[in-house]
């Protein structure tokens, strides 16, 4: 799986503040980064910059492979059933082995549940699954722990640590600590404006 992000000079501003400046950083293939911050300071932002969805202020981004996204917006039919909302992105993602991660996430059980009634954790876990089954190589990842047990995010964890021997690269906004395979860590507070 060939991987890179590259991020030159960047800076966000959010209304008319700007939050962070001059962050440059370089991820190859297996790298993992974790993004830490206080609230606000705009670990989200940073998230939705490197995945095209936010203009920077300044800077360039350099993207080798496709992306990624999970934050907590769940891009997955509320009214459907489990099994068929998440069969209906295997369609169109070609996806070539669903069940792998229904069974490392646990979802068995939940396919026959509408989307609009899972748990907060289920459904972090729902969006981990369309995650894997779309097989990219750069995973953005904001606070993906978010609602998890225990369990499930050293579950989460050792998904992450696979990804990335398998030359994928994750970037993790999380304010929570979290267990990544080599352990780099963009402090925001270190670039703030
Ligand atoms: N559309 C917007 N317009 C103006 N300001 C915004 C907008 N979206 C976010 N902000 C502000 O930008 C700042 C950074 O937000 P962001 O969500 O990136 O922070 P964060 O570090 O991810 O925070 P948290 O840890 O609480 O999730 C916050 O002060 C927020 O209020």
């Amino acid at each position: 799986m060939q991987a890179r992000l590259a991020a030159k000079d960047l800076a966000c501003r959010r209304g008319d503040r700007l939050l962070f400046r001059a962050l440059s950083f370089e991820c190859d293939s297996g790298a993992a980064v974790h993004v830490t911050g206080a609230n606000g300071i705009g670990k989200s932002s940073l998230i939705r910059i490197l995945a095209g969805l936010l203009r920077p202020f300044a800077g360039d981004i350099e993207t080798v492979g496709d992306i990624g996204l999970v934050d907590e917006r769940l891009a997955l039919d509320q009214a459907l059933p489990l099994g068929k909302a998440l069969a209906f992105w295997e369609t169109l993602d070609g996806c070539r082995d669903a069940g792998r991660a229904m069974e490392l996430l646990d979802l068995a059980d939940l396919l026959d549940v509408p989307v609009r009634f899972l748990s907060t954790g289920q459904r972090k876990r729902a969006a981990l699954a369309r995650l894997l089954n779309r097989n990219c190589p750069v995973w953005l990842l904001d606070e993906p722990l978010n609602g998890l047990d225990t369990q499930a995010q050293k579950a989460f964890e050792a998904l992450i640590a696979q990804h990335c021997e398998g030359g994928g690269i994750a970037i993790v906004a999380s304010h929570q600590p979290i267990v990544l395979p080599s352990p780099r860590t963009i402090a925001l507070a270190e670039f703030a404006a």
